[in-house]
């Protein structure tokens, strides 16, 4: 039997619902629209493409936004400078740097993202959000990532309370956070990485398994339980139009229960908990 696609496009656009219920609400009670400012730093075009994806989302749900385009030569102390003027900004909730930065600046990535005030961290990397996961305060911004792959599985009422949960791959941005957020509502957390042994087992053994590796077809179908959730986060370009996830979709989804796809899965995801960390945003600092 075939497993059943979890479309990204069908549970985002249940999100960016909800999200847009919500911006109502704001503008009702508090006259406030939450406002999304998103630096982006030189000349990659796929981050141009997922910058006009996200101005575009906040015009749908209507998020009042502001990309701020700075040239590739930008410094840190400039764009520390940046971050801090937004820091002040009332009418701005989140702030969001988009990443990779170009190389010349790379290496200062943790002062710069350091910078964004934690309340304005949409995308839930400052070290005081992280904190917050990991000790299970609620109030903090979670990564848009891990929190659209667990508002899926609610959504989908896919069982995650007991469950075995393997995780592939270790990044802050996905794997660590992915692996707080089901430890959160009790599944049994495995996080494996290129160095783990007996990765085909682990994998085999998983009822949930995310995959966020970075290598085109790298989760095979012999590596999955039959039955199993599967949730590629991969995003591998493996030509100029043509996009693959981490697993081997073609044959991973006659093996599992449920499966996502790419493109049309998680990707869409994060931008819709984009939408919905800058209305959590907005909240947390009408609170303060
Ligand atoms: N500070 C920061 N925060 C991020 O959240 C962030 C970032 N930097 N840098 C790059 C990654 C990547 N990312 C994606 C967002 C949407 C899609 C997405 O919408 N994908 C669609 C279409 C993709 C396409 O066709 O190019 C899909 O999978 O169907 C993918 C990837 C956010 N990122
Ligand atoms: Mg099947």
């Amino acid at each position: 039997m075939s497993a059943q696609i979890l479309s990204g496009k069908i549970f985002a656009s249940e999100f960016k619902e909800e999200a847009k219920k919500q911006v109502l609400a704001l503008k009702e009670q508090y006259n406030i629209t939450p406002g999304l400012a998103v630096i982006i730093v030189g000349e990659n075009p796929a981050s141009k493409v997922y910058v006009n994806n996200k101005h575009r989302t906040c015009e749908e749900v209507g998020i009042y936004s502001e990309v701020i385009s700075m040239p590739a030569d930008t410094t840190k102390e400039q764009l520390i400078a940046k971050i801090d003027e937004l820091n002040y900004r009332q009418e701005i909730h989140g702030i969001l740097v988009q990443l990779p930065l170009p190389e010349a600046i790379t290496k200062e990535e943790a002062d710069i993202l350091n910078a964004i005030c934690p309340l304005k961290d949409v995308d839930g990397f400052h070290p005081v959000n992280v904190g917050k996961l990991m000790i299970g305060q609620d109030d903090g911004m979670i990564p848009c990532t891990p929190y659209g792959c667990l508002k899926m599985l609610q959504s989908a009422k896919i069982n995650i309370d007991g469950a075995h949960a393997v995780i592939v791959g270790r990044s802050n941005i996905v794997g660590k956070p992915m692996g707080q957020l089901l430890l959160a509502q009790n599944a049994t957390v495995t996080i494996c990485h290129s160095h783990t042994h007996n990765l085909k087992e682990i994998c085999r053994s998983a009822d949930i398994l995310v995959a966020a590796v970075g290598r085109p077809h790298f989760i095979t179908a012999d590596m999955i339980k039959p039955g199993a959730t599967v949730i590629d986060v991969g995003i591998n370009r493996i030509a100029p139009k043509k996009l693959v996830g981490d697993v081997d979709f073609d044959n991973a989804v006659e093996v599992a229960g449920a499966i996502t796809p790419v493109p049309g899965g998680v990707g869409l995801l994060t931008i819709a908990m984009l939408m919905q960390n800058t209305i959590n945003a907005a909240k947390l600092q009408l609170a303060k």
